[in-house]
């Protein structure tokens, strides 16, 4: 094969992929004690167990350097797709491979509630892989990044009395102040104010430049058209389209109506 450009290097890659959950007690419905007791003696019999089959036969293969965009109407597989790839769930047939270790944005960074800000940015840290001495160092840049500190002195107090936003914010901030191999982020853009949102989007390309691949899953088209270069487009669990951006955007509003 002749080498025209810089040699590709594949992260992800995801062969014939389908992700099948089992909800147990779906159609017995009722939450009494003889319900439940009946459940257990039913067991092995596979009654009462529901199969949502929420990705199915998706395949694709990711690049270092790229960051791609997860689009889809609500329930059509995105999440699942990246817990998949994150190795948060099994899959039912198919396989996805990945080169390096996938971090799943706010999965990894496991915040504790009534620990304070602080404290939760060296656990999180630690979460990562981060030595101490590192997070020692990065620990000012995570909290001005995260903006936390702007209306007072709030990374000193539990986790449970910020906003939602905040919350979000700093987990992402944790995150971004890694280099990853593979970062995943769910909506996180999507929680924070846009001042905010600049700055991931900022950090987002920078993570790409330090040949990362980074998937974003987002509901904000403007998200994405400002992050990813690339878009895979799932509903019903099906891979519909991938391709550049602007092309898959293109059909995804004439499905969408906007
Ligand atoms: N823990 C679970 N147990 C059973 N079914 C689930 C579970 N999580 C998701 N599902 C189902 O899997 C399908 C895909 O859900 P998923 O959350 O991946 O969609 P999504 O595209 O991320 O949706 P949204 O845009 O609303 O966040 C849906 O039908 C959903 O009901």
């Amino acid at each position: 094969m002749a080498e025209q450009h810089e040699e590709r290097i594949p992260t992800v890659i995801a062969d014939e992929l389908h992700i099948v959950y089992r909800v147990h007690g779906a159609k017995t419905g009722k939450g009494s004690a003889t319900a439940a007791l009946s459940r257990i003696l039913k067991r092995g019999e596979e009654r009462g167990v529901r199969k949502v089959h929420a990705v199915k036969g998706v395949s694709f293969v990711a690049y270092r350097g790229e960051a791609i965009g997860l689009i889809g109407s609500n329930g059509s597989g995105k999440s699942t797709l990246l817990r998949a790839i994150a190795g948060l769930l099994p899959a039912e047939s198919g396989r996805v491979y990945t080169n390096g270790q996938p971090s799943l944005l706010g999965v990894n960074a496991a915040l504790m509630n009534d620990l304070t800000g602080e404290r939760n940015v060296i656990l999180g840290g630690l979460a990562m892989g981060m030595s101490r001495e590192q997070i020692k160092e990065r620990y000012q840049g995570i909290v001005d990044f995260s903006g936390i500190n702007e209306k007072g002195d709030f990374i000193t107090l539990p986790m449970r009395t910020y906003s939602s936003g905040m919350a979000a914010r700093l987990r992402f901030s944790i995150a971004a102040a890694k280099d990853h191999d593979v970062l995943m982020i769910d909506e996180a853009l999507a929680t924070g104010d846009r001042k905010f949102q600049i700055r991931s989007e900022e950090r987002i390309r920078e993570l790409r430049k330090q040949a990362g691949t980074v998937f974003l899953v987002s509901h904000s088209n403007k998200s994405i058209r400002d992050t990813c270069d690339r878009v895979l487009w799932l509903e019903r669990g099906e891979l519909r389209l991938d391709g550049p951006t602007e092309e898959v955007l293109k059909e995804y509003e004439k499905f969408t109506g906007k």
